[in-house]
């Protein structure tokens, strides 16, 4: 094992042995994440979760597959839901595959994360809170990763600079912990899901 090279005081333990979803669980679930970029005026739109898992934390916005969803359709459905934006499929980018496992929890969490690289008010609305999200723009230099999921400063940036990433996460019950993760970048030929 080797820590990953970051500037963080939390070391990131990088396991080498290249099993990605290795994390043996009875139940697995799919979500979405979706990251709205407006790159023109480098700002990030982020939401803070009301309820649920992970509230309290700035994120980005997505949530479960409904049964007979595609990955796309659930995406465009739940931004819409959760800050009022309109998406659309075709401009959602495929960037990171990520598998979130907890300690204790029989179930593991594939999470297809999107990017809407260029948000514009006039194509996708003005974003607006729901009972789920208050979302707020940040400046790219200024992400709140303090107050985002733990393992999230690790790929966001990378994500933000163009890799197209897989990686898992084993968080300890804490929510907080990383017991090990793992991110590598998908090569040209590999489908990212
Ligand atoms: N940015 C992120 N970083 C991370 O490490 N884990 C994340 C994450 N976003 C989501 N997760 C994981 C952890 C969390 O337990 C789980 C639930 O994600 P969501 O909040 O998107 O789903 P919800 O349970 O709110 O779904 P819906 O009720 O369908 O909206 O996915």
């Amino acid at each position: 094992m080797t820590l990953a090279n970051t500037s963080s005081s939390t070391p990131l333990v990088v396991i080498e042995d290249k099993q990605y979803e290795r994390y043996d669980r009875p139940y697995s679930k799919d979500l979405t994440l979706c990251i709205i970029h407006d790159r023109e005026n480098r700002k990030m739109l982020l939401g803070m979760k009301q309820r649920g898992l992970g509230q309290g934390k700035w994120n980005g916005f997505g949530g479960k597959l409904e049964p007979g969803e595609t990955v796309l359709q659930a995406a465009v459905r739940e931004v819409q839901e959760e800050c009022g934006l309109t998406v659309r499929e075709e401009e959602l980018v495929k960037v990171a595959h990520l598998t979130f496992a907890f300690t204790s929890s029989p179930t593991l969490l594939h999470t297809h994360v999107l990017l809407l690289p260029t948000y514009s008010p006039t194509l996708h609305g003005l974003p607006k809170p729901s009972p789920e999200m208050v979302p707020k723009w940040f400046r790219e230099d200024e992400i709140p990763y303090g107050e985002m999921w733990t393992g999230d400063r690790y790929w966001w940036p990378r994500v933000l600079g163009g890799e197209k990433l897989r990686g898992r996460f084993l968080f300890e019950d804490d929510q907080v912990g990383i017991r090990e993760s793992e991110i590598r970048v998908v090569t040209e030929e590999e489908e990212l899901y």
